[in-house]
């Protein structure tokens, strides 16, 4: 769904990603690990045509959107969650979803009740400005505004990141259903335990570059812990 082929990026005329390799199959979830300043929110931003890439691929559904713009991404299925719960926070939880659903007619009314339904939490938030929703309020408006747009993958920044306890597992939850339902998921996760449980496959950045990877699964978490000396 997403191949990502030794990357180049960064700002200006500083590279932060140095050739990185990122391969994310359908219904796949697949967790970029690493530290503060590692480069994985820059790998995010280029892979949505955020940010000009120097050199490498980016492959989206097997069509090359190197240097396509950020919209044709959208169109060819690509959905990105950016940290910090973005939302308008003047606006309510409904609003915030409607001003997405009606740019969809029918198709966005019918994926909006969908992403109630994988986050019952908000239904009763709908009359509720955003701006007042708790921060995993917020994350789960969030995804959900981004589920609206109908994504065949979606890219998610530490989704639950300064987040309540009681609602990450509600947020990982959502994840692991939206990938049984076949979408792709490509999540910068730093809670190792979840992340290796339910990916696929990981990487871990180190200074730009993939120091580990692996196949999910517990039995790696002490290789990770490791790669990034926790
Ligand atoms: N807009 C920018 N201009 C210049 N340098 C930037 C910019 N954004 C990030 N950087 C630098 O790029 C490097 C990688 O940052 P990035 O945000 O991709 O890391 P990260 O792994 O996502 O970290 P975090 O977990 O803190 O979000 C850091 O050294 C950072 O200072």
């Amino acid at each position: 769904m997403l191949e990502i082929s030794d990357l180049r990026v960064g700002y200006g005329r500083t590279t932060v990603v140095h050739g990185v390799d990122v391969k994310v199959g359908t219904g796949e979830i697949v967790a970029v690990m690493g530290h503060n300043g590692a480069g994985k929110t820059t790998l995010l931003r280029a892979a949505v045509g955020l940010l000009p890439v120097e050199t490498g691929t980016i492959r989206l559904g097997g069509e090359d959107v190197t240097r396509a713009k950020p919209h044709r991404r959208v169109r060819l299925g690509l959905a990105y969650v950016p940290q910090g719960q973005q939302s308008f926070g003047q606006l309510t939880t409904r609003e915030n979803l409607q001003l997405v659903a009606d740019t969809f007619g029918a198709a966005g009314t019918a994926r909006m009740n969908e992403a109630l339904d994988l986050f019952p939490a908000l239904k009763s938030l709908l009359t509720r400005r955003a701006g007042l929703l708790s921060g995993g309020q917020r994350q789960q408006l969030a995804i959900a505004r981004a589920l609206i747009v109908g994504p065949k993958i979606m890219l998610l920044d530490e989704p639950t990141e300064g987040i309540q306890p009681s609602v990450v597992g509600e947020i990982e939850d959502a994840i692991v259903q939206l990938a049984g339902s076949g979408m792709s998921v490509l999540l910068v996760e730093q809670h190792i335990g979840f992340a290796l449980d339910a990916c696929a496959r990981y990487y871990v950045l180190e200074s730009g570059r993939v120091s580990t990877q692996g196949a999910g699964g517990a039995a790696n978490e002490s290789d990770v812990r490791s790669a990034m000396a926790l």
